[in-house]
């Protein structure tokens, strides 16, 4: 039985400015000895963010991530960063398919596919995303759909050391509304059954974070399920205060 590490990632989303710094230092201050021996942190703030926040998180054992890659290496991409730009920033690994990349941006399966590919080659852990709408929840298609995009998001290859899966309902999202506890629990289930059925055993060892309204409140609940490996938090992650007390339902 392979063990994993739980992991809480902050995603800032759009959100982040110099001033914020200091609100990352105050994380980095707050994930203490007893924190770092139970449970991986991650922030990925915004591109323009990077550099400074990873000179800031060393020493600090917090990971930084970006928010999205291109799957190219280079060329005529104007405002994209490539995954190997994310990479020299001093970020370890890249938010890939977030569902509000796919609305805003109209990101295929396929697409998503091919920057987990671009991350790897630049070697970067990939969070890939994926969740169903909220009319696909309401149809009784959530695993359905959950389990199209975890086949169609994915490239051959995926192991535990390179990629992380954040199931996130899109209804959930900034809502305040989460799936009950069963409904996170089945899908959960779900997702490793098709990770190993196609990966292997290898497989075991990917996480499963969960992501879409995860508060302090709501975190000891969520956090305790099976299959769920941790967290991808938006809005409560812009701030220490809201941020570390969901790290700390692992104590
Ligand atoms: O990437 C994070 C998610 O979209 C969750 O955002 P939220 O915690 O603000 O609902």
């Amino acid at each position: 039985m392979i063990k994993r590490r739980p992991l809480v990632a902050g995603n800032w989303k759009m959100n982040g400015v110099k001033a914020s710094i200091a609100e990352f230092g105050r994380i980095c201050e707050g994930y203490d000895h007893a924190l770092r021996a139970k449970v991986d942190l991650l922030v990925a703030p915004p591109a323009t963010l990077l550099s400074t926040l990873a000179v800031v998180a060393l020493g600090s054992r917090i990971a930084i991530a970006g928010q999205d890659c291109h799957p190219k290496p280079n060329g005529a991409h104007t405002g994209d960063l490539s995954a190997e730009m994310v990479a020299d920033t001093g970020a370890s690994a890249v938010i890939v398919g977030h569902s509000e990349r796919r609305a805003d941006h109209g990101e295929t399966d396929a697409r998503v596919s091919a920057k987990v590919e671009a991350a790897w080659s630049a070697g970067l852990t990939a969070i890939v995303c994926i969740g169903e709408s909220r009319d696909e929840h309401i149809a009784g298609r959530t695993l359905q759909v959950v389990r199209h995009q975890l086949t169609a998001s994915l490239p051959e290859g995926v192991t535990g050391a390179d990629t992380v899966i954040a199931y996130e309902p899109i209804w959930a999202i900034g809502t305040g509304l989460t799936p009950t506890t069963h409904d996170i629990a089945e899908v959960h289930k779900a997702m490793r059954h098709a990770l190993v059925a196609r990966f292997g055993a290898q497989a075991q060892a990917v996480r499963l974070l969960y992501g879409g309204s995860v508060k302090p409140e709501n975190a000891g609940e969520i956090l305790g399920i099976a299959d769920v490996d941790g967290a991808l938090v938006g809005g409560a992650s812009l701030k220490a205060d809201t941020f570390l007390p969901i790290a700390r339902a692992y104590l």
